[in-house]
């Protein structure tokens, strides 16, 4: 304690103060300099990890990742046709299935999904991209994009739509139905992109390298394709996998009868399709698409979105609506209708945990 007696000087409050601001002054620049040197670094945090390294507070705009992502489906599109067209494809297998199918992958995945994922990343550094292929960062392709957005696009969805870019996941299929790829089955080939906000599907793009036809929508904008006018509800065409089947045929039968026509077919993306009015000439056409085994967000997050914005519906066999965020996969098996009663159809729809048609 200062002794009694003892006057502060004017002049020593003064320069106590000032010291005292400038010690102030120096810390909190620091923390500034701090911030702002995180702001520089957000492309290559953002690209090395998780969104949330980026800037917080940024937003994103909705028509120009739909512009980016039609683009990215096209550029990994290239890359499918010219290794298939190569016929080099460097085949392997990642691993198993659950049902022990083999995962497949090929150069034709790899280069595609560099491609795709860079595009996209480089566009939107500060959203959080999954995507089905490893991404190598020491192979890194920066891709600018040249803001241009497509006057298809911009008749359709005429102003901008922002969100916060930390509501956002892109979910690409750098190559949809590998399998058939290997098999040189072209028409089911696709590549796909999907954004979702807050984990509701809202952009999807699907593009067809070897016919070079592109589906997008967007939910509440806008899109480039449409329903067809009728649809057979009663005695549906049902479309489903050829190579990932399980009991989909006994359960699409049990259900619907055994008047049903069964398509079977490669891609989740050529699927959805098959729902919609495509000119595509080797396009088959269904009224319902069902899958019963595990399947993964980014093969089925494009198509969600499309049938949603166009007024159709995929959920689980349960009725339930997918969240494109958190896990990679889905478990209840996949309905996707359009102008038909959904909920009708999965009233109808069998039990699959009890039947043990899964
Ligand atoms: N049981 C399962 N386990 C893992 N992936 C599955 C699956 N069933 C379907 N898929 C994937 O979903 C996509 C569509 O499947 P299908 O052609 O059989 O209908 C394919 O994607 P990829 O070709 O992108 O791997 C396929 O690998
Ligand atoms: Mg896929």
């Amino acid at each position: 304690m200062a002794p009694m007696g003892i006057r502060l000087s004017p002049l020593g409050v003064a320069v106590f103060c000032l010291l005292g601001l400038g010690v102030l002054y120096h810390l909190y620049s620091g923390f500034l300099a701090g911030r702002f040197s995180l702001f520089g670094l957000g492309t290559e945090l953002g690209a090395a990890g998780p969104a949330a390294a980026a800037d917080a507070g940024a937003v994103v705009d909705l028509r120009e990742m739909l512009a980016v992502s039609v683009l990215a489906a096209v550029r990994g599109g290239d890359e499918v046709r010219r290794v298939r067209e190569s016929n080099v494809l460097h085949e392997k297998s990642k691993g198993k299935t659950r049902e022990g199918a083999d995962d497949k992958m090929t150069s034709g995945d790899v280069l595609s999904n560099r491609k795709m994922f860079y595009l996209l990343k480089t566009a939107f550094p500060s959203v959080q991209i999954n995507t089905e292929e490893h991404v190598d960062a020491t192979d890194k392709e920066v891709i600018l994009w040249d803001h241009k957005i497509p006057e298809d696009i911009l008749k359709e969805i005429t102003t901008p739509k922002e969100v916060p870019a930390e509501s956002v996941t892109v979910w690409i299929d750098p190559l949809d139905a590998t399998q058939e790829y290997t098999e040189d089955l072209r028409k089911y080939v696709t590549t796909m992109v999907c954004v979702a906000v807050n984990g509701k599907p809202v952009l999807g793009v699907i593009h067809k390298p070897f016919s070079e036809y592109t589906a997008w929508a967007m939910v509440d904008g806008g899109s480039n394709v449409k329903a067809r006018s009728s649809y057979n509800e009663k005695i549906p065409r049902i479309i489903v996998s050829r190579s990932h089947s399980g009991m989909v045929k006994q359960v699409a039968l049990q259900t619907f009868g055994n008047q049903t026509t069964i398509i079977p077919a490669g891609g989740a993306g050529y699927k959805v399709l098959a729902l919609l009015d495509v000119p595509d000439k080797s396009q088959e056409k269904a009224d319902l698409y069902i899958h019963v085994t595990y399947i993964k967000k980014w093969d089925i997050c494009a198509g969600n979105a499309i049938l949603k914005a166009l007024g159709g519906h995929m959920t689980t066999l349960n009725g339930e609506e997918i969240s494109y965020i958190g896990s990679d996969g889905i478990e209840g098996g996949l309905l996707a209708s359009i102008r038909m009663n959904h909920q009708a159809l999965v009233r109808k729809l069998p039990d699959l945990e009890k039947t043990g048609h899964k």
